[in-house]
């Protein structure tokens, strides 16, 4: 049988290939990604990891499912413990400092997708924030899979790209699309069509996420 989330999957695979041939995904694993367009990145997803893991806790605390509540808790606190930590060695590495983080502004796209995240949730309903969620743990997974089989000659890229390809990570994926489907088993259609727009729309500002960095995007007019 065919599962919710492989229905939301395949609405939103136009935007998963384009991220899959991003060109910041290719030169990322050739090595060619310029250092700038990486630390860009990194700083503008700093704010995303910190605001990801707070819409954990906001959700967490309208679910119902026991299963999912703890989950998501575990999964706020395993942001700060994992990714967000792991991130802080990229920092060093890159002479990225707390002060540098705090003066950067949040780019249009980044406050663009945490936005809509939180809509989802505010002017939504749980279920509808849990599918917005699910873009981001799946496709850096796939996208992991992809390039670990090739890796990238550059050591920092090449230990993004294992950040996601390990087994705990898979698994969190693995739950993450189960809690996704328990959701979708207690919506109807109406609701399941909201579920399914938020999943699409954050698949979007995924691929736009990438392009964002590749841009150094800002809310300056240049000349
Ligand atoms: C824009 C953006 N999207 C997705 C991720 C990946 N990610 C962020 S939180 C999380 C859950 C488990 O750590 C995962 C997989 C990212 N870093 N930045």
């Amino acid at each position: 049988m065919i599962t919710f989330t492989d229905q939301i999957h395949q609405a939103a695979a136009p935007f998963w290939q384009k991220s899959f041939e991003h060109p910041f995904i290719h030169e990322l694993q050739a090595g060619t990604l310029p250092k700038d367009v990486f630390r860009y990145y990194l700083i503008q997803d700093r704010y995303y990891l910190s605001e990801f893991g707070k819409l954990h806790e906001l959700i967490a605390e309208q679910v119902d499912d026991a299963h999912g509540k703890q989950f998501l808790l575990d999964g706020a606190q395993g942001l700060k413990d994992g990714e967000i930590a792991v991130r802080e060695g990229f920092f060093e590495q890159l002479g990225i400092t707390p002060d540098e983080v705090a003066s950067t502004p949040i780019a249009p796209t980044a406050y663009n997708y945490v936005n809509h995240m939180y809509a989802e949730l505010y002017r939504g309903t749980p279920q509808q924030a849990i599918a917005g969620l699910l873009p981001c743990y799946w496709l850096y997974n796939q996208i992991g899979q992809h390039l670990v089989a090739q890796g990238s000659p550059v050591k920092l890229y090449q230990r993004w790209i294992e950040t996601y390809d390990s087994d705990d990570y898979t698994d969190s994926v693995d739950q993450m699309i189960a809690l996704t489907n328990r959701s979708a088993d207690q919506a109807d259609a109406a609701l399941k069509g909201k579920m399914k727009t938020a999943f699409v729309r954050s698949s979007a500002y995924e691929l736009a996420f990438w392009q964002m960095a590749l841009d150094q995007q800002k809310w300056q007019v240049t000349a």
